[in-house]
């Protein structure tokens, strides 16, 4: 196994709340788990769960109030600068760098990082060729739209090639043509070394890339796993989704009962949960029975969404696979 880039220790983070929500609030607790280098681990919860206040105590930015996270064998807050310039981050809102204009924020950033002038500014240039951004490289950040802004943002973690890239809902206002990119150059980053860590909503785009997915919820890891090891876990039956002549739902649920509990999707679609076993008689029965309402069907996979919501129901107060 690589070695390991990150070691988070029973990390707990409280923040003091004020006025309405005066007290603690209890962000992290208790979190442990391991980052090999190499890895890409996506970080999925709901709002509020914890996910940025983990990922700011494992950029040096917030102080656990209890455990360690520890960056290459060493406590962060030990080491911030050097983490600084290994660990390129990007938070959802870049504000530091909104005044700059476009090839500023990203050269300046690599500057920051350590890569000397020259190469900082061919790495920008470089960086916008690829985002089809060039003519916007004299532009104010903030004069950019949001999504223009967010590419720039990515820039920001990519430029200087740091070996660890922490993304905060990287593909957010992207179009379907800017995600393909950003997926395509975290992949390749990925390829030529680099450890990324993927903070999103988008279970379903996540699931494309991730090695490892860690599931949190009301600040405690409820979950670690590979997608497929996950995915075991949710419901093993077989999932059919049949399609019916409008007005044919009801009949077709009602033929269909002995294979099965059928759940609704649609006013003209049922998904039919089965047996493993069950399955090649259900499908013999539907192949041989043309007279049957059923104008298409399929057997659908579990997907890493499905898995979100089931450890997020069943498992709020279990932990699973730590
Ligand atoms: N500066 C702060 N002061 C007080 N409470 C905070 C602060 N920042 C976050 N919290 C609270 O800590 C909890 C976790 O917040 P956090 O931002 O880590 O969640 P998240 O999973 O990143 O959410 P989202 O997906 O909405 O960005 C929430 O209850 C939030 O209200």
């Amino acid at each position: 196994m690589n070695h390991l880039i990150y070691e988070i220790d029973q990390v707990s983070h409280e923040y003091k709340g004020k006025g309405r929500t005066k007290g603690k609030v209890k962000a992290n607790d208790n979190i442990s788990f391991d980052i090999p280098a190499g890895e890409i681990l996506g970080v999925l919860g709901p709002n509020g769960a914890g996910k940025s206040t983990l990922i700011k105590q494992m950029v040096g930015l917030l102080k656990p109030t209890a455990g360690e996270v520890r960056f290459d064998g060493m406590n962060i807050a030990q080491q911030t600068k050097r983490a600084a310039t290994l660990v390129a981050y990007y938070a959802q809102e870049p504000h530091a760098i909104s005044a700059l204009k476009v090839h500023e924020a990203l050269s300046f950033t690599g500057r920051l990082r350590g890569v000397p002038k020259a190469e900082a500014e061919r790495q920008a240039n470089e960086l916008l060729e690829q985002f089809e951004m060039g003519s916007f490289r004299d532009k104010l950040l903030k004069q950019l739209s949001g999504g223009q802004k967010r590419m720039i943002g990515i820039g920001t973690v990519l430029i200087g090639h740091s070996p660890v890239l922490i993304l905060d809902e990287p593909t957010n206002e992207l179009d379907p043509r800017n995600r393909r990119l950003v997926w395509d150059l975290i992949n390749q980053r990925n390829r030529e070394g680099a450890t990324v860590i993927l903070v999103t909503h988008n279970v379903l785009e996540a699931e494309q890339v991730v090695h490892r997915v860690a599931v949190i919820n009301h600040g405690k890891l409820l979950a670690i796993d590979s997608v497929a090891k996950l995915k075991q876990q949710v419901d093993p039956r077989l999932k059919f989704e049949l399609l019916t002549s409008i007005g044919k739902r009801d009949e077709m649920e009602a033929i269909l009962a002995r294979f099965g509990t059928a759940l609704v999707l649609a006013e003209n679609r049922l998904l039919l949960l089965a047996d493993k076993r069950d399955a090649s008689e259900l499908l013999d029965f539907i192949t041989t029975h043309p007279e049957l309402p059923i104008l298409e069907y399929s057997i659908k996979p579990s997907s890493l969404e499905d898995v979100y919501f089931h450890i997020d129901n069943a498992a709020q107060s279990e932990v699973i696979g730590v």
